[in-house]
């Protein structure tokens, strides 16, 4: 889609649209939003961009303890959160009137997470809706910075809650779910207002509400999907992601250091690769631009210019990147009843369901004696407790056991759609010495990923054998 931009002759042009997201691994400072600036600024000379923000680096987990953890002191930690994000202010270059503006706004939002606080501690108990009331402070405080420091350039600039900008969801708190019918029509009539008066929309990330008006979020890493969602809706011809490594690389740098930039990954690898943490994308940044012809980049924020990712919708055949998902364990079910008995399978889900568990992985062999469910290690027990009473009351002579320390290795490529290339992965894994345990071998979302599931050492010997041999210098964009 085009915004009609009314320049300050009242002359109209016509401008791509253009979404761009800031995370808070480079919103750490005043300097960085400085820098944020900058970019939105050089943006804006060929499209109307919508801004993106999450909260300063490290303020959503140092609120939830605050939420959560009575130990923590509301005295000491509200202090240095006010002091920070003044700070940011400050080193951003704002002054004057608009300083005063926003060093209020600062205020008066400190005063009411203040006040919140204070009650959570006088009622003693948390809940998840209050929960994300508390870590909404961070977007909401990040937004008004970015706020001042573009209008302290002479960009007209706009601060808005995910709730404002249109985003409804249900009421999962913590982990909420946009309600499309009611989200596409208000983002339209919110956000495309402001672009074509030549104001920068700037959205909370993570951040959205239910029809009542409650404060949800999106889930870890929710920006990036308030993003994907956003650019969506509006059609926007890219989605910028600026962030503080060059690009999606070949496996995370801090597990692997020689890993490289990937110059172009498509949607269906983009989405796999984020279900597993690559990049620590929120799992669900690329469903909406599935089937979309939107292009997302994802870049260094001090080197935009430099090397990085280009999503895009075309696939070729190649592999791409390995990712490790750890804090796995299994739960497994044995007996030689559960074999040829229909509705075995749908008493694990639905058992699993009733216990509020993910299951990440499930499988059972064609004898049937065995089913085994991949969950989160802290998800392992209350699965497995829930389960055996289940089992117990319809008399089964079902074993339930769990194992716990497993993490998935997952490779992830359009090239994986290729047997051979399939086999080749597998035979590097098989290779090691001393051979590693296997536990699980599957396959994603139109073959373009395989996943092994093992224990937590030999995921990270199998990850760096896969990336020495078929990643280090081939897999980013050439054909294998
Ligand atoms: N395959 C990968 N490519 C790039 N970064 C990765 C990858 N896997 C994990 N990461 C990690 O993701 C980090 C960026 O994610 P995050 O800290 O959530 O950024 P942001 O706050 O910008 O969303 C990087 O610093 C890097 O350590
Ligand atoms: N601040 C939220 C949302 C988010 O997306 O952050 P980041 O862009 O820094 O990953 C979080 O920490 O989960």
């Amino acid at each position: 889609m085009v915004s009609r931009v009314q320049g300050i002759d009242g002359a109209l042009t016509v401008k791509p649209l253009l979404v761009a997201k800031f995370g808070g691994s480079v919103l750490k400072s005043g300097e960085d939003y400085a820098r944020a600036a900058e970019i939105t600024e050089e943006l804006q000379r060929e499209h109307s961009v919508i801004l993106v923000v999450s909260a300063m680096k490290g303020v959503t987990d140092r609120l939830l303890r605050l939420a959560r953890d009575f130990e923590a002191s509301p005295s000491v930690e509200i202090p240095e959160l006010y002091q920070m994000h003044v700070e940011a202010l400050r080193g951003a270059g704002v002054s004057g009137r608009l300083f005063g503006e926003a060093f209020s706004r600062i205020a008066r939002l400190i005063d009411e997470l203040t006040k919140i606080i204070w009650a959570l501690r006088v009622l003693g108990e948390v809940t998840p809706k209050a929960l994300d009331y508390v870590v909404s402070f961070g977007e909401r405080l990040s937004a008004v910075i970015m706020e001042a420091v573009l209008r302290s350039r002479g960009i007209e600039a706009k601060a808005l809650t995910g709730w404002e900008a249109g985003i409804v969801t249900d009421d999962r708190f913590g982990e909420a779910n946009p309600i499309m019918e009611e989200t596409v029509p208000r983002v339209r009539s919110r956000l495309l207002p402001l672009t074509e008066k030549g104001i920068v929309p700037i959205v909370t990330g993570f951040i959205a509400a239910t029809r009542k008006g409650d404060i949800t979020t999106l889930g870890r890493g929710g920006s990036d999907y308030t993003a994907s969602l956003i650019a969506s809706i509006l059609g926007a011809t890219e989605v910028h992601f600026y962030t503080d490594v060059p690009g999606v690389m070949t496996a995370d740098p801090r597990l692997i250091p020689e890993a490289r930039t990937i110059p172009r990954l498509c949607v269906i690898e983009a989405l796999e690769l984020s279900r597993v943490g690559g990049k620590k994308f929120h799992p669900r940044t690329f469903e909406p631009l599935l089937y979309s012809k939107i292009r997302a980049r994802i870049l260094d924020a001090k080197d935009p210019h430099g090397p990085h990712t280009i999503v895009e919708p075309e696939c070729i055949d190649t592999l791409k990147a390995v990712a490790v998902m750890r804090g796995l364990a299994v739960v497994r079910l044995e007996g030689a009843v559960m074999a040829g008995r229909i509705g075995t399978a749908m008493m694990v889900t639905s058992v699993s369901k009733r216990a509020g568990v993910n299951i990440v992985a499930i499988s059972q062999p064609v004898t049937e004696t065995r089913i085994e469910i991949v969950v989160a290690e802290e998800d392992a027990e209350r699965l497995a407790k829930a389960l055996s009473e289940e089992i117990r009351n319809q008399e089964l002579d079902v074993n339930v056991m769990v194992e716990t320390g497993l993490s998935a290795v997952t490779i992830v490529g359009y090239g994986l759609r290729n047997p051979s290339l399939r086999a080749r992965v597998l035979s590097e894994a098989l290779s090691l010495e001393p051979e590693p345990e296997l536990r699980s071998i599957t396959t994603g979302f139109h073959d373009a990923s395989l996943t092994i599931v093992t224990n937590a050492r030999d995921a990270v010997r199998i990850a760096e054998r896969i990336h020495s041999r078929l990643l280090r210098t081939r897999g980013a964009g050439e054909a294998s």
